[in-house]
């Protein structure tokens, strides 16, 4: 859907894209990155409205540098500030863009009331948006992205100013684009956690660079932490204590994972990497003449991985 090589974006002052490789596939897909990490910068070069400084990038196999019009004509955007005019309802706003993208004035009234019923407005899409919530707005925005009924929409920060009621309606909605319609999505957040249960595949960039992309299942597997409680002996009071220190010095990296249970004690986390780990683990908790607990896997959420990479 989008092929991206040694992308680059310079500004005078501040480089927005730096050697951007990506490629990315059908499906629903999270672009995550703090403020200023480039994201809205690579949306508007992917819809040719921005000149790349360097590289090349296709969308839809069309190349973006002599042929946006025509990714124009089959993308969807929803850009991510206020853009709507406030005396114009819903509905003429929407059946203009439809136009704008070449639907005829019938099929353009039509496309117009099912997708604005499709994001949740009714009654509400005869009356003038500057009168509206945030929430309607956005809805109103993801409309007009999806009236001309494309192949790809690129979302940017769809749930921006959401309340957390209205931020899990705009991510089921984002999940049912594709899964009702069969639309590809590029959905930009810098909150990474809320991509994790809407996107199959999430690519973070900093700093315009490519830090990760992979599919969301790897990203939270390939993490797996392992948490680990053991008992304290005569010789070693602190147990996870001594735990710890005998697993650092094999070179396994661990965290304090506080205190576990009321009544419990206190946890270890580490990063699991196959049985090795859980041997490693047994045999070390066995050579101090500790009592294994327990010893289970945590699922990571991606936030988490995050906070460990910027460690
Ligand atoms: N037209 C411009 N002129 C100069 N610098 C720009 C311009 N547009 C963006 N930048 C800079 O490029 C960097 C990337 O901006 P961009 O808007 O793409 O980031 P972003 O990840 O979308 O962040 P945000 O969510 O805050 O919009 C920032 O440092 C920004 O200040």
């Amino acid at each position: 859907m989008i092929l991206t090589e040694s992308l680059s974006k310079r500004f005078p002052r501040v480089t927005a894209l730096d050697r951007l490789t990506l490629d990315i596939g059908s499906g629903v897909t999270g672009l995550v990155g703090a403020n200023g990490a480039g994201k809205s910068t690579l949306i508007k070069i992917l819809l040719g409205l921005a000149p790349a400084s360097g590289g090349r990038a296709e969308v839809l196999g069309l190349d973006v540098g002599t042929e946006g019009p025509a990714i124009r004509a089959r993308v969807g955007y929803m850009p991510e500030h206020d853009c709507l005019p406030p005396d114009v309802s819903a509905t003429e706003f929407v059946v203009h863009m439809a136009r704008m993208s070449g639907l005829p004035p019938t099929a353009a009234r039509e496309r117009t009331a099912d997708t604005l019923r499709h994001v949740g407005l009714y009654e509400e899409r005869y009356r003038p948006m500057g009168g509206y919530s945030t929430g309607m707005k956005q809805r109103v925005k993801l409309a007009q992205a999806l009236v001309h009924d494309p192949d790809l929409v690129l979302l940017d920060e769809p749930t921006n100013g959401l309340d957390p009621a209205g931020r899990d309606d705009m991510l089921d909605l984002i999940r049912r684009i594709h899964s009702d319609f069969g639309i590809s999505v590029l959905v930009t957040s810098h909150l990474l956690g809320e991509l994790e249960r809407t996107c199959d595949h999430v690519v973070v960039i900093d700093g315009g660079a490519l830090l990760r992309s992979s599919s969301t299942t790897d990203f939270t597997r390939s993490t797996a932490t392992l948490a680990v409680e053991v008992t304290d002996s005569d010789e070693h009071p602190d147990g996870i204590g001594a735990l710890r220190e005998a697993l650092e010095a094999r070179g396994v990296r661990t965290e304090d994972g506080g205190a576990g249970l009321p009544g419990a004690g206190r946890i270890l986390l580490l990063t699991a990497d196959g049985d090795a780990t859980y041997d490693l683990i047994r045999d070390t908790v066995a050579g101090l003449g500790l009592g294994l607990v327990r010893m289970e896997q945590r699922r990571h959420h991606i936030s988490e991985v995050f906070r460990h990479d910027d460690r």
